[in-house]
């Protein structure tokens, strides 16, 4: 019995993501790009503050820098000018109030700020409502950020916070690992063209789109044919120039599924083929020289489901993120269903209105067909039975993974 035999037993749904990951080398080359193109990247380094936040005392309110001391038991002081946000703040007069902007450098000799609405102002006097606190709305230099703290942890996928972050500390480049790169395929000699058995192919724009979406450079290279040597050739000559080459279809078991014997007779290696897994069965896991290649199955939401267990994986494997738990969200049945056990299943669900005990209640949808995408167009996520279940009535506990958020 070999690996590829249809009498091999199936993987379950973590021993396949195990060896779909196990395959997987990290990436370790790095590039570096202006800050404003590394939103989504994997920062290579780590980079740390070279000064303290703020530099000098900046003020934190609109109002009036002052010294306590000179403070009148009137609690009126004149205004003696203004220093605008952006200049240099000099020295605050003796027995005088300036007037300060927020973010202004707050002169020599102030202790505190008065905000506007704390003040009455009479022509070139103002007159407190209160006695001030000590340093009140004065940002103290250090107090937002300390000299040589973490802006940005090495492994860290760069979101706009740390953009504005680096921004802020005058960082103009930084250090990230470069993309996965995935040499995509669709392949059936119905898809693309005309006639009436012609069908469109959908899987390779939404493989593509799901790959983009993952933070993956994507190769479009196209339908392979329903041809045994045309497949190894395209495969043999893309040995190692991607880090995961993805196919869809012509890996299940009909006379023209020549995904696995092409692989072969290119040189690569089956590692794992078939999961325990509705839709998604035929799922095959591979090596061809420094390339990892996984074949998802063929019909539409059977790929779907496979890149989201499967190849999400393999690309935070790549770029060293941590595997995001499957169908993490707690959800109940809002259907009464009954299932033939045996495989783990997954299907399309929206979010009812309703929840029991703070949980959302869920509809299936669609019919539980792996040839059309057609129920996830209003779908909210994934949910999953594992494959043990026959039966789920309403109400009963499930778990699901929501749509439209990073695949990982
Ligand atoms: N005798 C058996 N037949 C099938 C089995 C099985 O175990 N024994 N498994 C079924 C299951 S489950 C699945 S899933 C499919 C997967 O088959 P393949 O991966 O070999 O895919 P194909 O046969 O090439 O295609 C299946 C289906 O999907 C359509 N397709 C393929 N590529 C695209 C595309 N890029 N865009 C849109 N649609 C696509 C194709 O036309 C077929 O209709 O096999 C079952 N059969
Ligand atoms: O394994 Mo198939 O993907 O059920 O349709």
């Amino acid at each position: 019995m070999t690996v590829h035999d249809s009498s091999a037993p199936m993987l379950d749904i973590p021993a396949a993501r195990r060896l779909a990951c196990d395959l997987i080398k990290p990436l370790t080359a790095t590039e570096t790009l202006a800050l404003a193109r590394s939103l989504g990247r994997i920062a290579a380094e780590t980079v740390t503050s070279g000064r303290a936040l703020p530099m000098r005392e900046r003020s934190a309110m609109d109002g009036f820098a002052l010294r306590l001391a000179d403070l009148s038991p009137a609690l009126s002081l004149p205004v003696a000018g203004t220093i605008a946000a952006g200049a240099l703040a000099g020295a605050l007069p003796t027995g005088a109030a300036l007037r300060i902007f927020t973010g202004a450098l707050v002169p020599a000799g102030a202790d505190c700020v008065v905000p506007v609405e704390d003040c009455t102002e009479e022509g070139e006097t103002i007159r407190l409502s209160a006695r001030p606190k000590p340093g009140q709305h004065i940002r103290k230099v250090g107090s937002e950020q300390p000299l040589g703290g973490v802006l940005l942890r090495q492994g860290t996928r760069i979101a706009p916070q740390h953009i504005g972050l680096l921004a802020a500390n005058g960082i103009a480049r930084v250090r990230v690992l470069r993309m996965p790169r995935i040499a995509l395929f669709s392949s059936g000699d119905e898809l693309g063209g005309k006639g009436p058995a012609a069908i469109p192919d959908s899987n390779r724009p939404m493989l593509m789109a799901l790959a983009l979406a993952a933070g993956a450079e994507v190769d479009d290279l196209g339908i392979l044919p329903d041809d045994l040597p045309a497949i190894t050739a395209r495969l043999k000559a893309l040995a190692g120039r991607a880090d995961i080459i993805l196919t869809s279809g012509a890996v299940s078991m009909g006379g023209r599924d020549h995904l696995r014997p092409a692989l072969e007779a290119a040189g690569g290696q089956i590692a794992g083929w078939r999961v325990a897994l509705k839709p998604g069965k035929p799922v095959m896991f591979g090596t061809l020289g420094a390339s990892v290649v996984t074949g998802l199955p063929g019909n539409p939401f059977s790929a779907f489901t496979g890149f989201h267990l499967f190849v999400a994986a393999q690309l935070a494997t790549l770029t060293d993120q941590p595997l995001a738990p499957l169908f993490a969200h707690p959800a109940r049945a809002g259907f009464d269903w009954a299932r033939k056990p045996g495989r783990a299943e997954v299907f399309p669900i929206r979010l009812s209105h309703g929840e029991i005990d703070g949980v959302p209640i869920v509809q299936r949808m669609g019919e539980g067909s792996s040839a059309t995408l057609f129920p996830l167009a209003e779908a909210d996520g994934l949910g999953f039975v594992p494959a043990e279940t026959t039966k789920v009535s309403f109400g009963a506990a499930l778990r699901f993974m929501p749509l439209g958020q990073r695949v990982f």
